[in-house]
């Protein structure tokens, strides 16, 4: 094995706290490789060859800081790697039928268990949105059907629909490195039928689905939403997520507005999940 350096970051702001997700978000594009959130707060990973010690200067939300944000810096070798994530991701189990867990995690006597490389936060389960997203997968009829799922982060979501039978499942992320990791896991979930691209809706171009999964952010839904109505077929269902309760009035608005009409939502610490039909 290679002797990797990498920097770790410790945050501490809560993971329930709004805001983190911003924080990942904008570490990401800084060039923060891995997270992983805990009771403490938020642990960032970059590697020593990444890193500048004003690598946070371009990380917004520290400026105007909606939230108090400490740090400390370590330096950890890879040998280390796979110690610190089985320290700190556990098994997330949904309803009584799925559990998401990482490689080294026993193998559960559920229906559903889809088994994650656990590299990035987004797509672990841990997340309130990725949860009510698997929810919603768990609780809807997807055998035979035409899947989209935008935002597609580890895949998990993807997984979920393949393991209940969907005929196919195009899943589609703008980030390399999470385009790579969902390729990685649909692999090793033997999920033949997930195609895994990166990019964004611009792709979509006239493919119709029975169903869309999106959980992304306000911005990205409110911009992609007439786009994913134009893809889904007659009686689709879209479903949503990745923004807070204050902005359900808008999404909704955007939904009628693009000939949705509204079915149901799921709400968690102030996160929430719609579903809306065509
Ligand atoms: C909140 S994560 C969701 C991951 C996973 N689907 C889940 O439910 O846990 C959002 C994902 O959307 C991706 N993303 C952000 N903007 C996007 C866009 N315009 N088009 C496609 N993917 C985008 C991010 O890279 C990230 O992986």
């Amino acid at each position: 094995m290679s002797n990797t350096i990498y920097i770790e970051y410790n945050f501490s702001v809560s993971p329930l706290q709004p805001g983190s997700d911003i924080l990942i978000a904008e570490l990401g594009e800084a060039g923060f490789e891995s997270f992983v959130e805990n009771e403490e707060g938020v642990l960032a990973y970059i590697q020593k060859e990444d890193w500048n010690e004003n690598i946070l200067e371009t990380v917004e939300i520290l400026d105007n800081s909606i939230f108090e944000v400490g740090f400390s810096i370590k330096e950890i070798e890879q040998e280390n790697w796979n110690a610190t994530w089985e320290k700190n991701f556990e098994a997330i189990q949904v309803a009584d039928q799925c559990v998401v867990r990482a490689p080294f995690h026993e193998k559960p006597d559920v229906a559903f268990d889809i088994v994650i490389e656990p590299k990035m936060s987004f797509g672990t389960g841990h997340h309130e949105t990725t949860y009510m997203m698997l929810q919603f997968v768990l609780e809807n009829d997807f055998e035979g059907k035409d899947v989209l799922d935008m935002g597609s982060g580890t895949g998990v979501l993807a997984i979920l629909a393949a393991l209940k039978k969907a005929a196919h499942i195009d899943a589609i992320d703008i980030d390399n490195w999470c385009y790579l990791n969902a390729k990685e896991n649909v692999e090793r979930n033997n999920c033949s039928h997930i195609s895994v691209f990166e990019g964004d809706s611009s792709l979509l171009g006239e493919r119709k689905y029975n169903v869309i999964l999106a959980n992304i952010n306000r911005n990205i839904l409110l911009a992609d939403i007439p786009v994913y109505a134009q893809n889904l077929r007659e009686n689709g269902a879209l479903f949503l997520s990745g923004f807070y309760e204050e902005d359900i009035p808008l999404i909704s608005e955007t939904c009628l507005k693009a000939g949705l009409k509204f079915e149901k939502n799921l709400q968690k610490n102030n996160w929430v999940a719609v579903k809306y039909v065509f």
